[in-house]
Order: structure tokens, then sequence, then C-alpha cells
């Protein structure tokens, strides 16, 4: 079974500028289709860029609970700005983690009359910039830097899957009228927190994730077709890029959206920090009614990795019947309750009939 990886491989992104495409092309079907998780080195966002990036994440999580309270997400009907520790649900368990959510630009489109989760992309709530001078341009120009390697990711991928380069561009809308998000994550020891669900076992929603692994620590973890968990451990320089739901349902199962969770730092350590990047879909696509024709040379690899899979996730399988904006809202109604109780409380009392979970049982 190709599926039961022991290791998640290692992609050099300067293969592509040094004349060796094809072999880049190769690994990444190999990462697609039987791991759904790989390690981007050399990638072409800018290194002193994401030095001052990670120099930045210490700070912002010692700003005064004020100044992050004065920014929580709950503010905010598109989810997006700073959780507590112990605000957030995976499978209805707690994790203990606390992350501020930021976004590319976007101006929120929605108006009265159109679907609700048009409401879900739209403003960031940034930090006083007095207290953190420059931390905003920092952050939107790195969020910048990462779409544009995804909008290229894309395309390489589109021709690892024996499709036309824009063979994928049907699940997105202009760029302009889109948005990806991004979280600042800290994991603090086991010495604080009274679980070591750093983030519970999950898939990712949209189509890819860049992931930062923004300090020396291990603690994430990826299941393979067998259950077993397989570590992935930080590697400088390079990004941890995993599948979201969204793009292995929209590749009929071809990509593999794998489950992944993140144990906290042990007694005696430090907190663990990391930047996760997920590139979204177009809201009011339907993944089921764009149905992209693989060669079969393809379509025999996805046979070759075996069918039977163990995962510890659920989440996002609402993909195959849903328009894609309102599986990601019913994913962030589950995860923040208390966000969606305030801004969404029809599809809150949908999911959460008894009220507020003291330990959610959402998923
Ligand atoms: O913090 C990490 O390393 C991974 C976080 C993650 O998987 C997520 O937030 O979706
Ligand atoms: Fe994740």
């Amino acid at each position: 079974m190709a599926g039961n990886f022991a290791s998640i491989p290692i992609l050099d992104y300067s293969l592509l500028t040094r004349g060796q495409k094809p072999a880049f092309i190769d690994q990444l079907r190999h990462a697609l289709i039987n791991v759904g998780f790989l390690y981007l080195a050399n990638s072409p966002v800018n290194e002193d860029l994401i030095e001052t990036l990670i120099s930045y994440v210490p700070r912002l999580f010692d700003l005064d609970s004020a100044k992050k309270d004065a920014i929580r997400m709950a503010n905010s009907q598109h989810f997006l700005g700073y959780s507590r520790l112990g605000s957030e649900l995976t499978k209805g368990a707690t994790d203990q983690r606390e992350q501020f959510d930021f976004a590319t630009e976007h101006i929120c489109q929605w108006k009265p009359g159109d679907p609700e989760f048009l409401k879900l992309w739209g403003a960031s709530q940034w930090p006083d910039e007095d207290a953190l001078p420059g931390f905003r341009a920092t952050m939107l120009k790195y969020l910048a830097q990462v779409e544009a390697l995804g909008y290229a990711f894309i395309q390489l991928l589109a021709e690892a899957f024996g499709l036309p380069p824009d063979g994928l561009s049907g699940f997105y809308d202009d760029p302009k009228l889109m948005q990806h998000r991004a979280k600042i994550v800290k994991y603090p020891t086991l010495d604080t927190v009274s679980s070591d669900q750093g983030v519970g076992p999950h898939f990712d929603a949209g189509f890819l994730t860049f992931l930062l692994q923004a300090s020396p620590h291990p603690g994430l973890q990826v299941q393979n077709l067998s259950g077993q968990w397989i570590d992935a451990p930080p590697i400088p320089g390079t990004f941890v890029v995993n599948i979201g739901k969204g793009l292995e349902t929209a590749t009929q199962g071809l990509a593999k959206a794998t489950s992944h969770r993140v144990l906290s730092p042990p007694k005696g350590s430090t907190p663990r920090y990391s930047i996760p990047f997920f590139q979204n879909i177009g809201q009011r696509v339907r993944l089921n009614e764009h149905v992209l024709q693989f060669p079969p040379g393809i379509l025999k690899l996805k046979e070759e990795r075996g069918t039977t899979g163990t995962t510890d996730s659920v989440n996002f399988s609402e993909y195959d019947r849903e328009l894609s904006g309102l599986v990601q809202l019913i994913g962030r109604v589950k995860s923040h309750p208390e966000v969606a109780e305030r801004h969404y409380p029809d599809l809150f009392k949908q999911f959460f009939p008894n009220g507020l979970p003291a330990h959610g049982s959402a998923y």
C-alpha cells in the first residue's frame, strides 16, 4: 500500500529554476497521491521576511490581555482575530492553543439577500500599531508572498495530475475576489495546560495549507493509511505543505487530505509556535459540479495507493454536496461556537441545540 508512508518527502523548489522541472513534478505527484504532505525547501517566499515575521510572534502573544481582547474573534463575523487559550474545539474536544487569525486583504462582498456564507470573508482585526510597530505590514507582505506561491503551486499540481496548467482554475474566483487566511499559533507547554491536545486530529479545509513551523519544537504528526502517527518535525528553511479536504474532493480523492494533529510541548519545555496559511477555493463553487478528467495512468496511481484508510479525522465531509462557502462556514461554526452564537445564531442552534458546549461534541 503506497499510502503507508513512514516519512514525509522533501521537495526542492529550486529544481524549477534549475532546468529540473520534470523531476519536481514527479516528486510532487508521489507526495500528493500517497502522502498528502510534503516539505518544501527553497520556496520563493523571502527568507528575511520570514525571519522578521517569526521575531514578532512571541511579542504578539506577550501583548497584554486587554490589547489582545480588543481584537478578539467574537467581534468578527469573519472569524478573524484573537482566540484565547481553550476557545477552539476539534472533534468536540478543546484545543490547547492560543491564536490570532488574519487574512489577505478583502472587502466583504455580502449584501442583504446574499447567502450568509459570504459574510465569512472580510477585514482582519490588527493589534494596535503602537504596541507592535511594523507587524501589520510584515504580516500582509508575508500573506501576499505565500498567496502567490499558492497560485503557482496549483498550476504545478495540475501538471502533476496530467491536466493543463489552468486545469484547476474553475475552483477559483478572480484573485481580487478571493481571500486566504492564516493563523499565528502558540501551543503552551504541559506545565500550564490540562491536556496534550494542541490541536486534535483534523483535515484542513480548502486547497493547500502552507505551514511555517516558527519554533524548533516537534509536535506536528501526520496519519498514514494504517492509522499510524508519523512525526513531521520542523526542518529549517522549509514549509510543510498539505492538502485540504476541498482539493481532495475536487480531485475525486486523487490528492489526499491527510489527517494531522499537534501534541503540546512537554513540561519544562518552551511554547511551540506555528503559522499555517490556508489557501481557499471560491465560495460559490460546488465541487461536485466540476468533474475533472484525469489520464488513465494517473488514476492507476490512486488505485495503487490503496483505498482503505484509517483516519481519526471527520471534518469537512459536506464538500461533496454543499457550496464551498457553506462548508467552510459550518467548519468555523463547529470549531468556534462562541463566535457563531453571536454572528450566525441560526446555524449555531442547528449545531449546538443545547447551547454553548462545556466540552463540546460538535463533530
Ligand atoms: O501548528 C501546526 O503545526 C499545525 C496546525 C494545524 O494543523 C491547523 O491549524 O490546521
Ligand atoms: Fe491543520
